[in-house]
């Protein structure tokens, strides 16, 4: 982390997020807050900025989950789902488009090497392999990559001097705030990418549901039972709750254990949800609540007939009531 703490800041709320300033993520985190009212700490990666709410240093995070072309961030992934201490209570969704930048005077066919984050350039790789293409038949001079922690401390550092790489891919913001001459605008192999960012505090009191949320879990599957995968989306499915993501993460500590790391839709006081949850704690050896907030997009389930909350309640009184006659 490489803000100052001053008294007078110390009201505040402290939000940490991946920087320096210019990265996609503290475009998101002003979408939630801004240096008026909240103490902005950049860090260098996203464990960090998490690991500051754990320990108590910082109130907030906000980092990146997932890209629509990339897909998860797995660092993140990663350290939400070991040990505790950390609930998502807000999503934001940012689109990326980047801008090749460098330092004044230089030309686009010097550019031989581009450093950036390694999801930025996941979602550049064919633009440049098409913009900025080898000469030689053994593509020797082919540009490569320099991986950077953000994509604006790639452009942080070309701004202090030369460096080993001649440009960067960062957001045009980057390139206004870092002096960079821009090469090219809107690159990018697939137009309309999102990001997909999430707010993180300490447990404590739930967002309120909004009728359009998300709920985090993590899960572990009992070890070399068949149909175990089976029977953990069952949980789901029976009480029309939908998933919004799932992909599986290295648990880390064989090979083959992995952990499932799940979006539904509904928030923990929808019946449905609540339901499934007990369903899974029978049925998963590990069940970790990371959080309900609402969706970004605002976008309520579809529910199936028999799936409201009036009907979970409808049926449990039936069942309470079947045994005093
Ligand atoms: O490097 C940044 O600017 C970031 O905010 C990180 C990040 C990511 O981790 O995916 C965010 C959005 C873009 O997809 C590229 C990079």
């Amino acid at each position: 982390m490489t803000a100052a703490h001053s008294p007078e800041e110390s009201s505040r709320p402290r939000y940490t997020y991946l920087g320096p300033e210019g990265t996609f993520t503290e475009a998101a985190l002003l979408q939630v807050t801004g240096p008026e009212v909240a103490e902005l700490l950049p860090c260098t990666d996203v464990v960090t900025a998490l690991d500051q709410v754990r320990s108590g240093q910082a109130d907030r995070a906000v980092v990146p989950v997932e890209n629509s072309i990339e897909g998860g961030v797995n660092a993140t992934l990663d350290t939400l789902a070991t040990g505790t201490g950390l609930r998502i209570v807000g999503e934001m969704l940012v689109p990326v488009t980047f801008t090749l930048c460098a330092r004044r005077g230089t030309a686009l066919r010097d550019v031989r090497r581009i450093s950036t984050h390694p999801h930025a350039w996941a979602q550049c790789r064919r633009w440049v392999a098409e913009h900025l293409p080898a000469t030689a038949d053994d593509r020797s001079d082919a540009v490569v990559h320099v991986p950077a922690t953000s994509t604006a401390a790639a452009a942080a550092l070309l701004s202090e001097g030369p460096q080993p790489f001649e440009a960067v891919l960062c957001s045009h913001l980057s390139a206004v705030r870092y002096d960079l001459e821009v090469l090219a605008e809107n690159v990018a192999d697939n137009p309309g990418a999102i990001t997909r960012f999430i707010e993180v505090a300490a447990p404590g009191p739930l967002p309120e549901p909004t009728g359009a949320d998300k709920t985090t879990l993590t899960v572990h599957l009992p070890d070399n039972e068949a149909g175990a995968l089976l029977r953990m989306l069952e949980q789901f499915a029976t009480r029309g709750v939908n998933l919004a993501r799932i992909e599986s993460r290295p648990i880390g500590d064989s090979l083959g254990r992995y952990s499932f790391s799940i979006d539904a839709e509904g928030h923990l006081s929808d019946e449905r949800l609540r339901e499934a949850l007990i369903g899974l704690h029978r049925v998963c050896p590990v069940v970790n609540f990371l959080g309900s907030y609402p969706r970004a997009d605002g976008v309520p389930p579809h529910l199936r007939p028999g799936t409201a909350d009036a009907d979970f309640r409808a049926a449990r009184e039936w069942v309470a009531g079947l045994g005093s006659h």
